[in-house]
Order: C-alpha cells, then sequence, then structure tokens
C-alpha cells in the first residue's frame, strides 16, 4: 500500500534572486536525532494550508523573516525532492525583505554559505541531493 507522504516546504534562502552568491543554511538544535544538521529553513505544511503560505509562515516562526519568493528549485517527484522514507520536500528561492534572520525555534545556528563552502557543514541526509543541485545555481565569488 502506498502510503502518502508528508509535505514539506523550505526556502533556499539567497542573497540575490538574479544573481545568488550566497545561501543561508540553518543548524537544527532540535529533535535530538536531528540536531547539529544542517537544513533549508521551512516544515510541514498544515492541513489546509498553501504551500508559499506555509513557507511565510515557517519563515516567520523559525527566523522572524519575511521573503521575497522566486523560481523554485525544482525536484524530481513532481516537483518535490523525497528527502525521507515519510516527507517530500519543495524547495523555492527567496530573498530576505525584512529580517534579519535569527535561529528564534528549531536552529541554533545560521551561515551564509558561498558555492564552495557548501560542503562545509553536515546537511541532512535528504538535503545533499538538493545542496548539489542548488550548487549550480550559485555563481562563484
Ligand atoms: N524544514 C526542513 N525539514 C527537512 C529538511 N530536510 C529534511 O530531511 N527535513 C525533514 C526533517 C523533518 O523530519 C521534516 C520536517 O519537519 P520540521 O520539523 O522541519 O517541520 P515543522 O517545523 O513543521 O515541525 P513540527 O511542527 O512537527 O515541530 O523534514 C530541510 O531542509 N528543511
Amino acid at each position: 500500500m502506498q502510503e502518502t507522504l508528508i509535505d514539506v516546504v523550505a526556502a533556499a534562502i539567497v542573497d540575490d534572486l538574479d544573481h545568488p552568491t550566497r545561501l543561508l543554511a540553518a543548524r537544527r538544535s532540535a529533535p535530538a536525532a536531528l540536531a547539529g544538521r544542517w537544513e533549508f529553513p521551512g516544515g510541514k505544511v498544515e492541513a489546509g494550508e498553501e504551500h508559499l503560505a506555509a513557507l511565510r509562515r515557517e519563515l516567520v516562526e523559525e527566523l522572524g523573516v519575511t521573503v521575497a519568493v522566486g523560481a523554485e528549485l525544482p525536484g524530481p517527484d513532481g516537483g518535490a525532492w523525497p528527502i525521507t522514507t515519510k516527507h517530500r520536500m519543495r524547495v523555492w528561492f527567496t530573498r530576505l525583505q525584512q529580517g534579519p534572520p535569527e535561529p528564534l525555534e528549531d536552529h541554533d545556528e545560521l551561515r551564509w554559505l558561498t558555492a564552495a563552502e557548501l560542503d562545509d557543514v553536515p546537511w541532512l541526509d535528504g538535503d545533499v541531493q538538493i545542496v548539489a543541485a542548488l550548487a549550480g545555481h550559485l555563481a562563484p565569488r
């Protein structure tokens, strides 16, 4: 039986939507199994919620920011990325509108990474494929 996957939305927050050179990565502080690993800020879509509304809600809750949303970084599953056996995630490029980003909830550190620095942090397993795809979109500095 095919189980329904839980929808997660996340932001690839970059310095400039037209000419991105840096990505904002966030280090998870919870749950214990994921703490210390790095990810794209975001979270689960709630029942009846639109994906981009969920993305904006999560970014306010987690980082205290509002964003301008750009193009989607489409994954192989109808646009979504298979990130765990239970979750699939859609990812949009965004840039900060009102900030500054702070690790308010679920994270304990934020870092801006250049293309050359993307592999410097231990990403969640499911994010490694996404980071690889994203690397091609970041211009060298
Ligand atoms: N937000 C986010 N979650 C990810 C990423 N990669 C990845 O495997 N995940 C997983 C971790 C979790 O199992 C799941 C998303 O859960 P979450 O804990 O971020 O969602 P949430 O904020 O809505 O959580 P909660 O309300 O249940 O506490 O997706 C990623 O880059 N960003």
